[in-house]
């Protein structure tokens, strides 16, 4: 059998081979790991495939190996785990020789796995050691990177700062180049324009001089030609000068020939008679010597100015041929000059040409950049006249169509006028109809036969199917007699509450219109009046009068708003019992008590009703709330419920023997035509008319019920009255009838709903609320109506 660290090869087994052993240990330790090491060709077998000797060789060789330090048998967590877990053997159980060497074998397997795992931990100490060095010089290194790379950063960091000075400096260079491009161009241009000038002035300067040689050419041939002259004038002047010698030899001749003669006039005298006319011939031939002298003398005095003058000329001709000599030494001078200049000037041309062939050739670069930008240019002119075409069309299109829009602003103006108009018409039109309708108008409703009225319960209604009657008829039917009556509507049991709201629905329009509108339910208790004003609010299709009507006027309120109207609406909830009024909005729950306890004897909060001059109730302290949206609405009939209720409970069951009273006043004003309106819409609930008189009530049930039929009987005098136009108003008494009077009379307008119970118990009530209903309904106001008059005739409550 192989030794326990038969997989390490044999000079592992001492010195050195234990550092290899710990500086690999960590590497021997899971299976996973050995099994890597067996891949790299070091294969070695786990303590547990190889079976820890557990007999008494392996002892023998372990307790060889025992001691020796360097000899350690490698673990792997399994076979710790195995040696950990390991059980005895089961043998003799008195056999303690045998346990004692197996427990030894155990505790010596023990030690080497226990001196196994020190050497692994001190192994592991070193490579955390090794690891932690390694670490620190690797953080050292980070921290040497770090630095180098501050370091880099800084000097990226001065290299970019540099790179942007340079960047900077490198466009200021280019912008100083571009200005000296420019005062380059500026200079070439003005050196242009002074060579175009200087070459103006040498072809001026040329045709000038051209012009001098010309002149200097005649003048140099009218000096020739003067010189011709003066010569031949000299040669006159010695012709002359010849002559005069020769008059003068002739004067001298003739001076001698008179002596001569003056002798021989001598001589002739002696003989001068002789002689005498001699003498005078010849004083003739003297006299007209003389005058020939006299004219030589005069000939040689004009030739002598003659010659003066040729000379003074001459000398003028000398001088202007000097003076010319000069002008034209001048121009010579001149000449050179220029011809100097010209050569100055031909460096400067020289250096100006290269300056100028560099500046053409950038002339030619921006020429053709020039050419670029100008067909740029060509093609944004063409955008531009593009966009000027579509402009001036859009310009065209925007003036038709604001045109279009002012013409429709008029038509609109107009239409709104028209619709105002309209409007006031539809008003008009809407309440004559409504006065044609009545302005005292009575509904009658059944309801259907409940649970409540018995199973065995008949109808005692019935309804007339003649043309007349039809949906207008109602008959009652007590003791085998019939009871007919007609109203302006008869609703029977299968009618819903839209069919019961489309007839009220004009009515309602009459409140926002500015009229006084008052819809209230009358009938005994049980007969539907709560069901028909207020319904089920929540349920959509069993919602009364009530909230139906608020919900339309603040729909129609809302569409009118287009109209420039503006409306203003407030409500209010109270109720009366027993002549007491109750605000239901009160915030103080206890006010309504209070009252109700008044009537007990017990002081409380006391409203008192007033009339404004314009017709308007005011209720001094009632809560008057403002509304805007059909859900205030709700939550203020939510209150006023619970108020009732609260009542409902205090006051034992009374709040059925109430009046519910619910006014919405609505001040319009139409910010167009400042057109005013001031409507209100009183819903009222009245307490239900019991005939507990007749079943035999007493005491408070019998007061109360006589305290309701007189308020309800007062409420039908007073419409009645005010129908009728009556001065005198006969019954302020009830507060319900002071509190709505001017709510019934005048242009105001009253709807009645008579509410039926159909059971035959309900069957007197039913007849006595039909007699009230056409009581009221026989109220005519001005416009006749119908026969509606019942075959009772009008009665009052009893
Ligand atoms: N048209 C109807 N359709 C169905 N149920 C109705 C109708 N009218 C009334 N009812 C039902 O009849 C019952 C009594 O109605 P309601 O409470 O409205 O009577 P009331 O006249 O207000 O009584 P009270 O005078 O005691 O207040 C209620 O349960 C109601 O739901």
């Amino acid at each position: 059998m192989a030794s326990r660290n038969q997989n390490k090869p044999p000079h592992n087994k001492k010195g050195g081979a234990t550092e290899e052993l710990v500086s690999d240990k960590h590497r021997r330790i899971g299976p996973e790991k050995m099994e890597r090491q067996g891949a790299n060709g070091r294969s070695r077998t786990p303590l547990s495939s190889m079976k820890i000797r557990s007999d008494s060789n392996a002892m023998s060789d372990g307790g060889s190996t025992e001691g020796s330090e360097c000899s350690v048998v490698e673990f792997t967590k399994d076979d710790v785990d195995v040696l950990l877990n390991e059980k005895r053997k089961k043998g003799d159980p008195f056999d303690n020789k045998k346990k004692q060497e197996q427990m030894a074998d155990y505790i010596k397997r023990l030690k080497l796995c226990v001196r196994w795992f020190t050497k692994v931990e001190e192994g592991c100490a070193k490579e955390k050691e090794k690891l932690q060095f390694e670490l620190e010089s690797i953080k050292m290194k980070c921290c040497d990177t770090e630095a180098e790379m501050k370091n880099k950063m800084e000097e990226l960091n001065e290299t970019i700062c540099d790179l942007k000075k340079t960047i900077s400096s490198l466009e200021n260079r280019i912008m100083k180049e571009e200005s000296d491009k420019l005062e380059a161009i500026n200079c070439y241009k003005k050196e242009k324009e002074a060579k175009t000038v200087v070459e103006k002035d040498r072809d001026e300067k040329s045709a000038e001089l051209e012009k001098v040689l010309d002149q200097k050419l005649v003048a140099e041939k009218k000096a020739i030609s003067n010189e011709d002259l003066y010569k031949r004038s000299e040669e006159y002047n010695m012709s002359l000068q010849q002559y005069n010698s020769r008059l003068q030899l002739n004067l001298d001749t003739a001076n001698e020939t008179h002596k001569w003669l003056e002798m021989e006039k001598a001589t002739i005298v002696e003989s001068l008679s002789n002689v005498r006319g001699h003498n005078k011939a010849l004083q003739d031939q003297l006299a007209s010597l003389k005058v020939s002298q006299d004219e030589a003398v005069k000939h040689k005095e004009t030739l002598a100015n003659e010659l003066k003058s040729v000379h003074e000329e001459l000398k003028q001709i000398r001088d202007e041929r000097d003076c010319q000599q000069g002008q034209i030494n001048a121009l010579i001078g001149e000449v050179v000059k220029y011809k100097e200049h010209t050569g100055k000037s031909c460096a400067q041309l020289d250096t100006l040409t290269i300056k100028t062939n560099a500046l053409e050739v950038t002339c030619s670069s921006q020429k053709e950049q020039i050419l670029q930008l100008q067909q740029m240019l060509f093609v944004e002119k063409e955008k531009l006249k593009m966009v000027e075409l579509s402009a001036s069309t859009s310009t065209t299109v925007f003036e038709e169509q604001r045109r279009t829009i002012r013409e429709l602003q008029d038509r609109l103006a107009d239409r709104e006028l028209q619709l105002v108009e309209g409007e006031k018409l539809r008003k008009k039109l809407h309440n004559t109809v409504q006065e044609l309708k009545g302005n005292i108008r009575v509904f009658c409703r059944v309801r259907p036969l409940l649970p409540e009225d018995g199973t065995g319960s008949d109808m005692v209604v019935s309804y007339p199917t003649s043309t007349e009657a039809i949906e207008r008829g109602i008959e009652l039917v007590q003791s085998g007699q019939r009871y007919p009556f007609t109203f302006d509507k008869v609703f029977d049991h299968e009618a819903s509450q839209q069919d019961v709201f489309k007839e009220i629905s004009q009515l309602v329009q009459s409140a926002l219109d500015g009229y006084k509108v008052c819809i209230f339910a009358y009938g005994q208790t049980g007969s539907g009046k709560t069901y028909t004003m207020m319904g089920s609010p929540d349920a959509p299709d069993l919602k009364g009068l009530i909230p139906r009507s608020l919900e339309q006027i603040f729909h129609t309120s809302q569409s009118l708003k287009d109209q420039g109207w503006k409306f203003n609406m407030q409500a209010s909830i109270l109720e009366i019992y027993n002549e007491t009024i109750r605000d239901l909005l009160s915030s103080n729950r206890s006010s309504g008590m209070d009252q109700a306890r008044t009537d007990n004897g017990i002081p409380g909060k006391q409203f008192t009703i007033k009339h404004d001059a314009n017709g308007n109730t005011l209720v001094s302290d009632l809560t008057i709330v403002d509304v805007c949206s059909v859900k205030e609405i709700s939550s203020l009939l939510q209150k006023a419920a619970q108020s009732r209720s609260v009542g409902r409970t205090q006051m034992n069951e009374q709040s059925s023997r109430s009046h519910f009273v619910f006014t919405l006043r609505i001040c319009g004003i139409n910010e167009n035509t400042e057109q005013q309106v001031q409507g209100v819409l009183n819903l009222i609930d009245l307490a239900g008319s019991e005939r507990l008189s007749r079943s035999g009530a007493t005491g408070d049930r019998l007061k109360e019920a006589q305290a309701i039929n007189k308020s309800l009987s007062s409420l039908s005098d007073v419409i009645f009255a005010l129908a009728k136009k009556e001065e005198h108003i006969p019954f302020r008494n009830s507060k319900l009838t002071y509190l709505l009077q001017p709510c019934l009379g005048g242009d105001s307008k009253t709807l009645m709903f008579v509410n039926i119970s159909p059971d035959q118990s309900s069957t007197s009530e039913s007849l006595c609320s039909l007699r009230f209903a056409a009581r009221v309904n026989s109220c005519e106001i001005g416009i006749p109506r119908r026969q509606t008059q019942t075959s009772h005739g009008p009665q009052s409550l009893g």
